[in-house]
């Protein structure tokens, strides 16, 4: 994004899915920014990204709309995906092409118009930084699992499409590492939007949106007074992993388990 930098993306409100108008004022959002989307299935969190990823200009279900640095965005935002300044990855984002992964982010080098040949190993060895699973070069893409699938794509949108603002729809269960997603977004000062389930996600977040109904209904931000709660969570996520890499090894657990 040379061309139009983005300073920040503002979401407007609209209504519930019983047609009341929602009661915040503005949602703005800046590079570095972490901000989860909370709240019961068919509740909209997946609506709310769509009008985000769409530029909704209250010509969605919901009626929101979104601005970008304060205005309209300018069309070519809108139209060209090469331009395009938000990466939307979800469960099933799944990459076709039978290409090797190395090939697969030439050619998508190539379709964004950049021509710095060491962006491909920088996305790859970003991607490791994600994943427990290594990935190479030379791996097909379609022989990927769904974690390596998900860590090259936020490592492409890093490095490669270079987008300001990453949606991530519900990657909970890839098997990545989200908060070294997290650390990775803000250090490149890269704004995301996570919908999830997932408390450790939603507790390291600095924004979390509340939705009931199709609508906004409360907009929480971290204060620190989650601290304690969110050490806990930290401890039982790290103990999850280790036994799911011992489990996954063949190994018998046999061991107390202990949350440090
Ligand atoms: N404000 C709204 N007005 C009208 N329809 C809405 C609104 N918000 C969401 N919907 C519709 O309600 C349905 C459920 O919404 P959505 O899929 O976004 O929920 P979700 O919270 O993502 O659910 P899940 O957790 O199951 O994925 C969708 O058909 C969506 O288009």
């Amino acid at each position: 994004m040379d061309a139009y930098a983005i300073r920040d993306i503002t979401l407007l409100p609209g209504v519930s899915r019983d047609g009341k108008r929602e009661t915040f004022d503005a949602i703005v959002i800046r590079p570095g920014d972490t901000i989860s989307i909370v709240g019961p299935t068919g509740s909209g969190k997946t609506a709310l990204i769509n009008d985000i990823e769409v530029f909704a200009q209250q010509d969605t279900a919901t009626r929101r709309s979104v601005l970008v640095n304060g205005a309209l965005p300018p069309d070519v935002l809108v139209r060209d995906p090469a331009s395009k300044p938000i990466a939307l990855i979800t469960q099933h984002t799944k990459c076709l092409a039978d290409l090797s992964v190395q090939d697969f982010l030439i050619m998508h080098l190539q379709a964004r118009k950049c021509t710095d040949p060491a962006r491909i190993e920088e996305t790859i060895a970003q991607a490791n930084q994600f994943t427990g699973e290594a990935i190479t070069g030379t791996m097909r893409m379609t022989a990927l699992s769904g974690g390596q699938t998900r860590s090259l794509m936020v490592a492409d949108a890093i490095v490669i499409s270079d987008t300001p603002l990453i949606l991530l729809d519900e990657i909970e269960n890839a098997g990545i590492f989200k908060d070294r997603v997290i650390a990775s977004l803000k250090e490149h000062k890269r704004a995301v939007i996570f919908v999830t389930h997932d408390p450790y996600v939603s507790l390291l977040s600095d924004r979390r949106i509340v939705m009931q109904r199709g609508a906004v209904v409360k907009v929480i931000e971290s204060d620190g007074s989650e601290e304690a709660a969110l050490a806990t969570v930290a401890g039982i996520n790290t103990l999850l992993y280790s036994l799911r890499e011992r489990i996954r090894a063949g190994e018998q657990i046999t061991d107390g388990v202990e949350i440090k």
